[in-house]
């Protein structure tokens, strides 16, 4: 199940072009432009209501602009038949904020949902990749039979994670995934998906304000500010653009923590 990134290094798995979203008379995003490369981790970070989540939700098809284009995969996410949609769906996962974990079902069923809804698939066979999902992100038959109210937070994450990939995605789309972790859960979460991004090779689209998240995860940056995005970057490249949100962000009192935190492991 693992993708060939080393084949094509540079094929951009997204692209937006000359993106314009706006609510009423409220312009979100004007002439916004973002290519995501196979196999990355992309960190999508902006002030409150810059519209990070609302551009996720388009690139996954779930929200469209006024005009522009939105290809995943060299397809436009928008239009097209039905059925190409659902193909196209079919090659990415989403993990949404706080889990967004079905209540009344077990975590096995949570997990096993997007492979019953392909209707193809044997109850064996679901069970297989359900289990060997729920073990990729740390958990065991025991923790299967649980419901979501019986997990802690963390837990909660994983079979969020586990049920992204229930389908071997390409394409991760993580919404604040350490939000509401306390700080050693976090850092095992992002330990988790680094081991699984060298495992599976997948590309990552993330939006996150956690700064500590962001360093040790990210290839690059994209900064969401004044309705586009005005740098996109390895980090380091980012720190050196002189505007206002990203100096508040990146170089405040909490950046300077997590970059001095993170500084001997990035360069292990
Ligand atoms: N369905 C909607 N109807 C009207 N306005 C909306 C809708 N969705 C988003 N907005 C507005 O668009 C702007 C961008 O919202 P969005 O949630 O994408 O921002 P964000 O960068 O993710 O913010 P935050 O960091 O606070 O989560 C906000 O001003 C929000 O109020």
């Amino acid at each position: 199940m693992t993708h060939a990134i080393e084949a094509r290094p540079q094929e951009d798995v997204i692209q937006i072009e000359d993106l314009r979203t706006a609510f009423g008379s409220h312009v979100v995003h004007e002439k916004l432009n973002l290519n995501v490369k196979r196999g990355e981790i992309l960190s999508l970070v902006g002030g409150s209501g810059s519209g990070k989540t609302t551009l996720l939700r388009q690139m996954i098809a779930l929200d469209r602009p006024v005009s522009g284009v939105v290809k995943v995969f060299g397809q436009p996410v928008h239009g097209g038949s039905p059925g190409r949609r659902r193909a196209l769906r079919r090659r990415w996962g989403v993990m949404f904020q706080a889990g967004a974990l079905f209540s009344a079902l077990s975590v096995y069923d949570n997990v096993a949902l997007p492979l019953r809804e392909l209707r193809t698939l044997p109850e064996d066979l679901i069970h297989d990749a359900a289990m060997t999902r729920l073990a990729l992100v740390g958990l065991d038959a025991r923790d299967a039979a649980k419901r979501p109210s019986d997990l802690s937070g963390g837990m909660v994450k994983r079979v969020a994670l586990a049920r992204a990939l229930a389908l071997d995605p390409e394409l991760l789309f993580l919404d604040e995934p350490t939000a509401g972790l306390d700080p050693d859960r976090s850092d095992a979460f992002v330990e988790l998906l680094k081991d699984l991004h060298r495992q599976l090779g997948f590309t990552v689209i993330m939006v996150t304000h956690d700064l500590d998240t962001l360093f040790a995860l990210s290839d690059r940056v994209a900064v969401l500010a004044e309705r586009r995005v005005i740098v996109c970057a390895p980090v380091a490249q980012v720190l050196t653009v002189d505007h206002p949100f990203i100096q508040g962000f990146f170089l405040g009192e909490r950046g300077q923590r997590a970059q001095a935190e993170l500084a001997p492991s990035r360069s292990a």
